[in-house]
């Protein structure tokens, strides 16, 4: 970024090469020195911009004019993609979107890690055959327009709910569940709740789908645990949608973005529906995580059982664990696997999905991954490998420094943020060597970015 202050002034027009995508999604172009991030253009585009909003370090601009448009730029399909929050890369030709999150991955490393890049391999991104209709869970708010019950996401950069009755990267069985359950609601008048006044019920749908069952698991997240007319609504959900094994209500009463409370209670059905991955399946609960797009899911596991590359003979640490679907995938070619993740109720599917599979040499611990393993070193046990897959927020400062005194011969590092990423190679590569990095597209048409790093203890001379 530049070091000089910002002179472009709000509503400024002027032309802009765009050089590269932002890790949001957004063209990069520089004006006089000056960083100016553009919402929807593309890398190789000459565009027209209006300033519209100044930061010490750098301007946000809309596109006024695209004077060369990039030979990539396709229709989006998604009818309200312009006004919707959730997508930004569907205005991008998918093989482009591979490309781009790639270059996304090296531009990381470029600002956060001193190792050249041009060392580094950094493989093609692994995509999807389909990208459409991936996404196993939709969580919709809930809102009224002109008497009538919507769902959907909040606009991009407003607070204006917009209506997705089709949305293009949700698999069809969430969104029909969705547009059913509005229409019953909008049928029985189930009070819907207004973010403003605090008041009504209903606040947010929720559904899940089993990619693999087509079991759908639905929950209503409502301000006050009392619906009125709730055995009503829960018969004709069952009638209308046999596909719902599984309905619960969360109760979420205070005035927050977070979308689950603390309370749950089954309505109707299973409490649990089942999902399943290679050769192992899980039950998930409502509030249990569990990822987002289960085809890519398969491919990410595959990648880190790859790098791993165990033998039978070694000691794994699935850092980060979840629900311990990592180790879980691994557990077979593995000596032991040893997980920890801070929240209990995961490490409680953990434990169970380790005991369904029969998977005795599997241990899974609640607490912090920077805290349990020098403890478990401290005792006499040290990994072979491990396995990292932290938060946006990459691994805390101890937990690398815990590996490069214990020196596992293998890390793979499992990342959802490739800055963070960059941050600890750069801290890792003390000692480790960087083999490769590979970007998997867990999230066709947006900016995120998965990536599977191996790292190998160099061999001192
Ligand atoms: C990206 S998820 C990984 C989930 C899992 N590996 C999977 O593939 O489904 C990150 C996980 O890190 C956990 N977490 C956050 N901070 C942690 C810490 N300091 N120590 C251990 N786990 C932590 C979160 O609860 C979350 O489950």
């Amino acid at each position: 970024m530049t070091k000089q202050a910002i002179t472009i002034k709000k509503g400024q027009q002027f032309p802009l090469t765009i050089k590269r995508l932002g890790i949001n999604g957004e063209g990069v172009g520089y004006f006089k020195k000056q960083v100016v991030f553009v919402p929807g253009a593309l890398p190789g585009e000459e565009v027209v911009v209006e300033a519209t909003n100044i930061h010490p370090k750098y301007a946000e601009a809309k596109i006024k004019k695209i004077r060369k448009r990039s030979p990539y730029r396709v229709t989006p399909r998604c009818p309200v993609y312009e006004q919707c929050g959730g997508c930004q890369l569907q205005h991008l030709d998918y093989e482009a979107q591979l490309r781009e999150k790639r270059d996304i991955v090296i531009q990381a490393l470029e600002r956060h890690c001193r190792l050249p890049v041009e060392t580094l391999s950094i493989r093609p991104t692994i995509g999807m055959d389909d990208p459409w209709h991936y996404r196993n869970k939709s969580q919709f708010q809930v809102g009224i327009k002109k008497g009538t019950v919507i769902a959907g996401l909040y606009g991009l950069n407003s607070h204006q709910l917009i209506d997705i009755s089709e949305c293009l990267i949700q698999h069809p069985a969430t969104n029909r569940v969705t547009n059913i359950v509005k229409m019953i609601l909008q049928d029985l008048r189930i009070p819907i709740y207004n973010e403003r006044t605090q008041t009504g019920v209903v606040r947010t749908i929720v559904a899940r789908v089993g990619f693999h069952t087509g079991d759908v698991q639905l929950v209503l997240i409502t301000a006050t645990k009392d619906i009125p007319r709730k055995q009503l609504l829960v018969d004709e959900i069952k009638r209308r949608l046999p596909e719902v094994k599984s309905i619960v209500q969360n109760i979420n009463g205070r005035k927050t973005s977070l979308i689950f409370g603390e309370e749950t209670e089954l309505l109707e059905g299973e409490e649990y529906i089942q999902e399943v991955l290679g050769d192992l399946s899980f039950e998930l609960s409502a509030r249990a995580f569990f990822q987002l797009n289960p085809v890519q899911t398969v491919k990410l596991y595959d990648e880190v059982k790859k790098a791993a590359a165990l033998t039978g003979t070694e000691k794994v640490v699935d850092a980060y664990c979840g629900v311990g679907t990592i180790g879980l995938w691994l557990a077979k070619d593995a000596r032991e696997v040893r997980g920890m993740d801070v929240i209990p109720e995961a490490i409680e599917d953990a434990k169970k999905n380790a005991k369904k599979h029969g998977f005795a040499n599997t241990m899974y611990t609640t607490g912090k991954a920077e805290t349990l393993l020098p403890k478990w070193v401290k005792e006499g046990w040290k990994p072979d490998v491990i396995i990292v897959d932290p938060p946006r927020t990459g691994c805390d400062r101890a937990l690398l420094q815990t590996i490069l005194r214990v020196q596992p011969k293998t890390v793979v590092y499992v990342s959802c943020n490739p800055s963070s990423l960059a941050r600890d190679i750069d801290v890792l590569s003390e000692s480790y060597h960087v083999d490769y990095i590979q970007p998997v597209d867990m999230f066709p048409h947006t900016a995120h970015v998965e990536s599977v790093a191996r790292l190998v203890l160099k061999i001192r001379a």
